[in-house]
């Protein structure tokens, strides 16, 4: 059942739109979330996987913040494993294989348990607003329904195009209507749209693939979880394990409903395999590539530069004579392997010659083949950080729709997007995170300051933070935002205050105590020398606080400079740009930042300093100019 009239309406019920629709609905605020079909909400369309180098950092954050999924990933999962591990904390990342037909069962239980949220089947043709300001949406089934703010999360559907070599097909992912009147509308209001394309392998059949051939990746043990629920259940479940046997153990949890308990998170974890493309792979791919969608022509749209299709890397790799595929499962009762490694928009009888010239690979039967999609999205410059878009008010866009690619980087901006839209009709300050706190910060930064001509998706690299916004200590990081945002039960915020409390007291207590000469912070940061090994120590602290306490004490001289750098960048922040500031009035400014400054208009001069094409030069100008104008310091 739905009504017409709601405080927001969610279009889309993707990554994006389930985060935005639950951030909403947990903020109190009656929340409408229209979808195509409410039975693919939180589809994964292409791997189940979740997290991954930097994508980890976002997920975890949404754990922080009062997102949902990192607990939807560990409480799906099937194979569990933490990436990086040669590498410093500060770029490990987890991955959780899921399971494909669970995680949607899982979050649509979700929603369906929660308060002040309904949920309608139906596809949405055009926004409605009153002067400036949003006021509905019109739908093709239920015509008109009023809000005061729609958060927009239509993914890849808008005049969706799959492609598969020469044909192509009116849809928004395979099987799926494609939105089309949704892009007709948004032009109307002056929004740019752009296109681009992005891909999935072929699907082959467990039992047609030789596994002697490839390599075995088993999950981690201890399974590294995002949520701090899960990690809290494993530890309860293993310490009452040992008391009593494993059976009822599902039952000791308060399990609301069954799919949103499928089996105790990171149990029976399932492996998954690596083998390689060879010369002979290389070879079809090249004699085929005028056939393939995206080389034959038919593809506009810019693709995933980062984890191109299989054509791609042929042609912009050609030095490579071999590229890693990792077969994956799908899930623990689906006959579904994914080749990861092997998108492409190829036909179907080359993707068959292709696959089956892989090691372990020969007698694949392919059960659906791989195919390109092509989607409208929307220049996010004409964003604000809080998501809402400049052209109309309360008025809000998030996930792929933005440009980005990427199951969490969709979940992220969802998020945002849907507590935003709630706090605008609550009232209230902006709910937004900085670059220097959160990758989440960094990602809407790049996008609402820069733009993207490409699928974006995120990677450390594009912090300058990083040390400091590592997935360990994101409660911590997040700690004031989240209490503000109040989405998270207060227990677990006293006890995440209480956790930080007792590091901080013990890094302070560490550089107080000495011994032999030494203070117990000298000796902790000696190599290979862990808490555990130091005189005087706490044994009643929890592993959880050992281990920020041992990150923090070890690292602190580079912890100390990036502080400073986060600093100097604040101060940057702080100096706020007036939103109607005139830039032709700054005669001294170049041509080409004025335009850039008039399109962008950034918010302070952090922000005017990280535009393209706005150089050192034309922020301190900007900055004197400001500073006499409005008498900031
Ligand atoms: C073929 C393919 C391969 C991909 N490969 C990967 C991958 O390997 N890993 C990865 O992380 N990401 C991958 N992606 C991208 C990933 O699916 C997206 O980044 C992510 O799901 C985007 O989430 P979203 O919420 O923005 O949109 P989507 O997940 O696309 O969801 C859009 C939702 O909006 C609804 N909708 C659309 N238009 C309307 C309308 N007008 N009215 C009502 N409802 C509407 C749809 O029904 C759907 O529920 C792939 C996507 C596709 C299609
Ligand atoms: N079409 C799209 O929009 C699209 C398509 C593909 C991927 N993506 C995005 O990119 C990500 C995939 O890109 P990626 O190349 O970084 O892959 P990934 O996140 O799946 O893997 C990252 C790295 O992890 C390792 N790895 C991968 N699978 C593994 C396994 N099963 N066991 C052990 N190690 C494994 C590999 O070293 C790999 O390079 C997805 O998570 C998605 O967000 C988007």
């Amino acid at each position: 059942m739905y009504k017409t009239l709601y405080d927001v309406i969610v279009v889309g019920g993707g990554h994006a739109g389930y985060e935005a629709a639950l951030a909403s609905a947990r903020m109190g605020v009656n929340t409408l979330l229209i979808t195509l079909n409410k039975k693919l909400i939180g589809r994964l369309p292409c791997n189940p996987a979740v997290g991954g180098i930097a994508k980890s950092h976002l997920v975890s954050e949404l754990d922080a913040l009062g997102g949902e999924l990192g607990r939807n990933s560990d409480y799906t999962g099937i194979q569990y494993r933490m990436l990086n591990t040669r590498k410093g904390p500060a770029v490990q990342s987890n991955r959780i294989q899921c399971d494909k037909d669970l995680f949607p069962v899982r979050i649509q239980a979700v929603l369906g348990m929660q308060k002040h949220l309904d949920i309608h089947d139906d596809i949405v043709t055009e926004i409605r607003t009153k002067g400036s300001k949003i006021c509905g949406v019109t739908t093709r089934g239920s015509g008109d329904i009023d809000a005061s703010a729609v958060v927009i999360c239509t993914g890849t559907f808008l005049r969706g195009r799959v492609l598969i070599g020469m044909k192509s097909i009116n849809e928004g992912r395979m099987g799926e209507e494609s939105a089309e009147e949704l892009s007709t509308s948004f032009d109307r209001f002056g929004f740019e749209l752009g296109r681009l394309k992005t891909g999935t392998p072929p699907r082959i059949h467990r039992d047609s693939v030789d596994y002697s051939k490839m390599e075995i990746q088993p999950g981690d043990n201890p399974p590294p979880f995002f949520s701090r629920m899960a990690r809290k259940e494993w530890k309860m479940f293993h310490v009452e394990h040992q008391k009593e046997s494993s059976i009822g153990m599902n039952a000791m949890f308060h399990v609301e409903q069954p799919g949103m308990h499928p089996w105790m998170p990171g149990t029976d974890q399932i492996p998954c395999w690596l083998t390689h493309t060879n010369e002979n792979t290389h070879q079809i791919i090249a004699e085929n590539l005028k056939k393939s969608a995206m080389y034959g022509g038919l593809v506009e749209g810019t693709g995933v530069r980062y984890c191109p299709s299989i054509e791609d890397k042929i042609v912009k790799f050609s030095g490579r004579d071999s590229h890693h595929v990792f077969v994956e499962p799908e899930g623990r009762n689906n006959i579904r392997l994914y080749p990861n490694g092997t998108s492409n928009s190829l036909p179907e009888d080359v993707q068959g010659q292709m696959i089956h010239s892989i090691h372990g690979l020969e007698n694949a039967e392919i059960i659906r083949p791989g195919y390109a999609i092509e989607y409208d999205y929307s220049n996010p410059t004409q964003l604000f950080h809080t998501l809402e878009t400049k052209l109309v008010e309360n008025l809000f866009f998030a996930g792929q729709l933005n440009g980005t690619t990427g199951y969490e980087e969709a979940a992220a901006q969802g998020f945002v997007a849907g507590a935003n839209a709630a706090i605008k009709v609550l009232g209230g300050g902006p709910f937004t995170l900085s670059r220097s706190e959160s990758y989440i910060g960094v990602l809407i930064d790049d996008l609402v300051t820069k733009g993207t001509d490409e699928p974006y998706r995120m990677f450390t690299s594009r912090s300058e933070h990083r040390l400091t916004l590592r997935q360990d200590n994101v409660y911590y990081r997040l700690f004031e935002k989240t209490k503000k945002l109040g989405i998270v039960d207060i227990s677990e915020i006293e006890e995440i205050s209480d956790q930080g409390k007792q590091i901080q007291a013990e890094c302070d207590r560490l550089e107080t105590i000495y011994f032999d000469g030494k203070s117990l912070g000298q000796m902790l940061r000696q190599p290979n020398f862990s808490y555990k090994d130091l005189p005087h120590n706490v044994s009643s602290l929890s592993d959880e606080v050992i281990k920020q306490v041992e990150i923090e004490v070890k690292y602190a001289g580079y912890i100390k400079r990036e502080k400073e750098r986060i600093d100097a960048a604040r101060r940057k922040e702080d100096q706020h740009i007036p939103s109607d500031f005139d830039y032709d009035n700054v005669k001294s400014l170049r041509y080409e930042a004025r335009e850039k400054l008039k399109n962008i208009r950034p918010e302070n001069l952090g922000q005017a300093s990280r535009i393209s094409g706005v150089n050192p030069s034309d922020v301190s100008i900007l900055m004197m100019f400001i500073k006499r104008e409005t008498g900031q310091n």
